[in-house]
């Protein structure tokens, strides 16, 4: 069986779950979809303190943002709420609060070691805050990624480094879940490894192994890996994906194919390989400037432990925030210090 630690790499939820399920029917799921569409165009909310007194978007937006306080929360696939987590003396994650709603392409920035990986790994499952809480549907996770809680939402994460398992085959490090707890045929997963392969570009490499191939080549494999599902299974739960730097190391043209990969799945509504879509929103960490532009419509910036600001991305350049002009411009002088 596999071990969900963090020498995986793209880590899905198990969807055969036998706990309390929240799954609904794919009709009633398309309807739910297209009710929070709208949600992806919505301005930022759920801005703590900090956030709030430094940005001159949340004064120019208070009305919207009221407005969408009396709406209800029934889109948010997972919140994460006062998060705090440490490792011996260091206090990473200081009172981490947001949302991720149905729809939405987030992404999460801020200087090096401010525990954005952390956070993705939190959410995840694969570590636990040490205080606060992470709702998944609602629904508040208990633990680690093991709950059967956290049925009705698969949440996929493509590490940073790719993660690729050495020994195995491309086909075997795509094809990974589902010759581990699948009912399908070798022939059909190999089949449907081929599609998805072929969705994110790569063709003719099923036989290869990962040190055979380029870095860029390495994440797209790790993304198709993320991607695929049993196709053979009734329902199909809607995912969040959450990618780890999917980017970085990667050459400006291998960077925009990655990126345009990620968006597409997200935007077409459908899988990878053409079916009805399960990646309802996705999140992802990143420094790369052209990722931020391309790939996502909200930011959140992280730092010094909490989100110190968050706003759609188009608002990124122009804040009047310190913290994020700095970031934005690369500044040496401003409130972070290396
Ligand atoms: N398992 C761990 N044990 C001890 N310290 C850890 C552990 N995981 C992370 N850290 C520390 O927590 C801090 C935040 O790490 P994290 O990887 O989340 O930061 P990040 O914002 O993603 O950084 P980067 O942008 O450089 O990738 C770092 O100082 C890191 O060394």
């Amino acid at each position: 069986m596999l071990s969900l630690s963090s020498s995986s790499s793209s880590l899905l939820r198990p969807s055969s779950s036998s706990g309390p399920s929240i799954v609904v029917p794919r009709r009633s799921f398309i309807s739910f979809r297209r009710k929070v569409s709208c949600c992806c165009i919505a301005p930022p909310q759920n801005l703590d303190n900090d956030a709030t007194k430094f940005d001159s978007l949340t004064k120019s937006g208070g009305g919207m943002r009221k407005q969408r306080e009396l709406e209800n929360d029934s889109d948010v696939l997972i919140e994460c709420r006062d998060v705090y987590k440490s490792f011996g003396e260091k206090h990473i994650l200081k009172g981490v609060s947001f949302k991720i709603r149905h729809g939405e392409a987030v992404g999460v920035i801020g200087p090096s070691g401010t525990g954005k990986s952390t956070i993705l790994k939190i959410m995840a499952g694969l570590l636990a805050p040490d205080k606060g809480e992470v709702y998944i549907r609602g629904k508040k996770r208990a633990g680690l990624i093991s709950d059967e809680e956290i049925s009705g939402l698969r949440i996929g994460l493509v590490f940073q480094s790719a993660a690729l398992f050495d020994s195995l085959s491309v086909r075997e490090n795509v094809g990974f879940l589902l010759y581990e707890r699948s009912k399908m045929s070798e022939n059909q997963i190999s089949e449907l490894v081929t599609q998805t392969l072929a969705a994110v570009g790569l063709k003719g490499v099923e036989n290869r192994l990962p040190s055979e191939l380029s870095g860029g080549m390495k994440k797209r494999v790790a993304l198709a890996r993320s991607l695929i599902f049993d196709t053979t299974k009734e329902v199909i739960e809607p995912e969040v994906l959450l990618y780890d730097e999917p980017t970085a190391g990667l050459d400006p043209i291998a960077s925009t194919v990655v990126e345009d990969l990620i968006r597409s799945v997200h935007m077409t509504d459908e899988d990878a390989v053409g079916k009805p879509g399960k990646i309802a929103s996705y999140l992802v960490v990143t420094h790369q400037h052209s990722t931020i532009q391309r790939a996502v419509d909200r930011l959140l910036f992280l730092y010094e432990g909490k989100i110190v600001w968050q706003g759609m991305t188009h608002e990124f350049t122009t804040s009047t925030n310190p913290i994020v002009q700095q970031f934005a411009t690369g500044s040496l002088d401003g409130p972070i210090r290396y």
